[in-house]
């Protein structure tokens, strides 16, 4: 690989491909350094004077950027609580947090009842088999009388007086009509006794718990048809763009939308109620009119971040007065991303347009932010060595798409800020610091959600 296409595939601007060159390594210290060692000199010559006003933009958007560890943390505390608990029927509790702790509104089991199918007996055998058969779901039935043993189902309720159940394969009937247990009876056995998993007012589960199909099983199990619950944050999708096609080939300059397609499963996978997407084109006041109009808890909008002419996020913003909470952040691809509060209790995330730059923006800043709103706990945050040498940014951190394999984050191809052709075969996106990394090197791992939990996780 040149040296010119690696600094391609990093996305570096021409101040940091020059400062890549010059400093060998170029380890930048952070801050005001950073920004300085990056442009403090005049522009290269070969950059157009109608250009400027961009690159003072640039220049200060630089110097405002928030490094990427602190973005995510204030993306994630800037709500500072959950929404507030909501009582949700189970069959739409999946995948939401609960408010409350889950505790048994019932004994568990609720009655004694057999573990097996076979006999209730009472007492040393042989029993006389009473002629009725006690199945599960029936009224109690009679209590037992020593040798006496009544043929019984698994979950059917026990006799009053029963020692034991015999299971069917271990008993037979003689030749007096009498069951006979071929092997020792111990008692107790095979009984399950009322209370034996919860007594009614156990706590079974803490505020915080994901509700997964094993915990919707659960609170059924203890009695529960509603669940208190954090209900999943509302987000709607705003896709910025004139040149977006919704169908058929690109064509006269015209693209597909990839974001439109891509971004509400994975918004729904990070635990959101995704309520609208609009596609609004480059128009500054169809932008005003959605985001002002919004009730959702969250507006996300794609492209329009940077500073050309229709670039309308930043003028938006300031003309609704919002304000701003991350302006831009080191990190490649994606570092004009943006998080703004823009009322009360509403944020808008502004990924930029280029599309593994809305994948960072979404990791980096609407991941966290949904994650606080919907109640849901941090994921344990892991390392991997990394399988090969991976070039770096200078001076932002890089988030590159990796396969795992055997314990080793794999780097994939195509990893350029317009592509999603390498993130589409990814697992995870690996977080290669400023400088990059040596082969081994452990990474930060941020795993996609349908690699840890199926592609069913993008559709609750
Ligand atoms: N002078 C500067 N120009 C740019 C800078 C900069 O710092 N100074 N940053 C570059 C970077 S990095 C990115 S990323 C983009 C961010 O731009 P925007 O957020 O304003 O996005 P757009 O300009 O609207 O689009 C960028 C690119 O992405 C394509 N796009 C947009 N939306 C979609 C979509 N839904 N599906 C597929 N592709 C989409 C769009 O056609 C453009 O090609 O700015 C750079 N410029
Ligand atoms: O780094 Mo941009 O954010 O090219 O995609």
């Amino acid at each position: 690989m040149t040296a010119r296409r690696q600094h391609e595939d990093v996305d570096l601007d021409v101040e940091e491909a020059l400062a890549l060159v010059r400093d060998g390594d170029a380890q930048v210290p952070d801050g005001s350094g950073a920004a300085g060692g990056a442009g403090s000199g005049p522009p290269p010559s070969s950059r157009s004077g109608g250009r400027e006003h961009r690159e003072q933009a640039r220049e200060t958007h630089r110097h405002k950027a928030t490094p990427w560890p602190e973005a995510r943390v204030i993306a994630e505390r800037s709500p500072r609580t959950a929404a507030a608990p909501v009582s949700v029927p189970l069959d739409a509790a999946l995948g939401l947090v609960l408010a409350a702790p889950l505790t048994a509104l019932t004994d568990l089991p609720a009655f004694d009842t057999s573990a097996m199918d076979g006999w209730a007996v009472a007492g040393p055998g042989p029993w006389d088999v009473r002629p009725e058969g006690v199945l599960a779901g029936h009224a109690e039935p009679e209590r037992l009388t020593d040798g006496e043993a009544v043929r019984i189902a698994t979950g059917a309720r026990i006799p009053q007086d029963t020692t034991a159940v015999l299971r069917s394969e271990h008993g037979r009937t003689d030749d007096r009509s009498r069951l006979q247990a071929t092997r020792e009876v111990v008692h107790g056995q095979d009984i399950r006794p009322r209370g034996q998993e919860c007594r009614s007012g156990d706590a079974l589960l803490l505020p915080g718990t994901l509700v997964t199909p094993a915990v919707l099983g659960l609170a059924a199990a203890a009695g529960y048809d509603t669940v208190a619950a954090v209900p999943r944050p509302r987000v709607e999708v705003l896709v910025l763009g004139d040149e977006l096609l919704t169908e058929g080939l690109p064509h006269e300059g015209l693209i597909r939308d990839a974001l439109g397609p891509m971004l509400p499963p994975w918004l729904r996978a990070l635990g959101a109620d995704v309520v609208a997407v609009r596609r609004l084109g480059d128009d500054a006041r169809a932008l005003h009119k959605a985001v002002t109009g919004s009730d959702a808890d969250l507006v996300v909008t794609t492209g329009g971040t940077a500073a050309g002419p229709v670039d309308h996020v930043h003028p938006t913003l300031r003309r609704i007065g919002a304000q701003l909470l991350v302006n831009g952040v080191k990190v490649r691809p994606g570092h004009p991303m943006l998080l703004a509060r823009t009322k009360e209790k509403q944020y808008l995330v502004g990924l930029p347009g280029n599309p593994l730059a809305a994948v960072s923006g979404l990791l980096t800043l609407a991941e966290p932010l949904l994650r606080t709103l919907a109640g849901r706990a941090a994921p344990e945050r892991y390392t991997l060595p990394v399988h090969e040498a991976v070039q770096g940014h200078p001076y932002d951190t890089r988030l590159i798409p990796v396969v795992l394999r055997e314990d080793r984050a794999v780097p994939v191809h195509y990893n350029g800020p317009a592509m999603l052709r390498g993130v589409a075969v990814a697992d995870a996106l690996a977080v290669v610091p400023p400088g990059g990394g040596r082969a081994g090197q452990e990474l930060e791992i941020l795993d996609l959600p349908w690699a840890t939990s199926g592609i069913g996780a993008c559709l609750t």
